[in-house]
């Protein structure tokens, strides 16, 4: 049988697949409608290709109702089926990305992939690079394009590191992952979904990834609100905490 993290990687690439279709048949629909058809087409691929796969197992969607029943299950998997919506619908942007992550009880992730299909690459947790060399100069920190946390810019000040725009919670866990940017953080509000998978990348690779205030990320909540994250190059984890322990403070 194929492993939990093959077929993350797998799933993840063919919805991926799926929604460089979407895009390419988007004729002139409006970007609300583009996003939403790429969310709709993309959920439904998952879901199908994981009742079929793995038909015992749960599921938490973006896209799907939330079934509590998953509160009870071993195996949990947590998906987001376009995480960066807003961008995708944005024409020539590569900052959007399918997220599949396998949560299981007393393990936390397990197995993960994220794809980005418009740079045709996908990361998984069975295939982690070596994060990418240290890139010269000065610290990148990568921020949401549209809600940046309050505390991002005087951080970037302490650390004397330059705060960088990016759409999707994926696609900027794997620019870390990749060595094109230092840390990733996030605050003020997302979803277990839009982390879970990076989380398990980047974990694996040997990342640094927790919340804001140091502790650990917990994945298959009842409420599965999870509103803020670091992702940093370990080496960098404890000044960066500290930074933000002292703007929150
Ligand atoms: N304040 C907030 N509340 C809820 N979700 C948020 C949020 N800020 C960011 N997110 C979600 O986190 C993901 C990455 O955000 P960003 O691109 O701004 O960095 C997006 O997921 P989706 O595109 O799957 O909705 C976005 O909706
Ligand atoms: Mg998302």
């Amino acid at each position: 049988m194929t492993t939990d993290a093959r077929l993350a990687a797998e799933l993840a690439e063919q919805a991926g697949a799926l929604l460089l279709d979407v895009l390419a048949d988007a004729g002139d629909l409006e970007p609300k409608a583009l996003g939403k058809r790429g969310d709709a087409e993309s959920n439904a691929l998952l879901l199908d290709r994981l009742a079929t796969h793995r038909p015992g197992d749960a599921v938490l969607s973006e896209e799907s109702a939330d079934d509590l029943a998953r509160l009870d299950a071993n195996r949990v998997w947590i998906v987001d089926p376009l995480d960066g919506t807003r961008e995708f619908a944005k024409q020539g942007r590569s900052d959007w990305a399918v997220h599949v992550a396998l949560w299981e009880a007393g393990r936390e992730i397990t197995a993960a992939a994220v794809a980005q299909p418009a740079l045709d690459v996908v990361h998984a947790s069975d295939d982690v690079v070596d994060a990418g060399a240290r890139r010269e100069g000065r610290t990148r920190i990568l921020v949401s394009d549209s809600r940046p946390p309050e505390f991002a810019a005087p951080v970037a000040r302490r650390l004397d590191a330059d705060l960088v725009p990016m759409g999707s919670a994926g696609a900027k866990a794997m620019a870390v992952l990749r060595g094109e940017a230092d840390v990733y953080v996030h605050a003020g509000g997302q979803w277990e979904w839009d982390s879970a998978a990076p989380v398990g990348v980047v974990l694996a690779a040997g990342l640094h990834a927790s919340r804001v205030d140091g502790s650990a990320l917990r994945y298959n909540e009842s409420h599965p609100y999870l509103p803020d994250l670091v992702i940093c190059r370990p080496e960098l984890a404890d000044a960066l905490l500290a930074a933000i322990a002292e703007e929150l403070s």
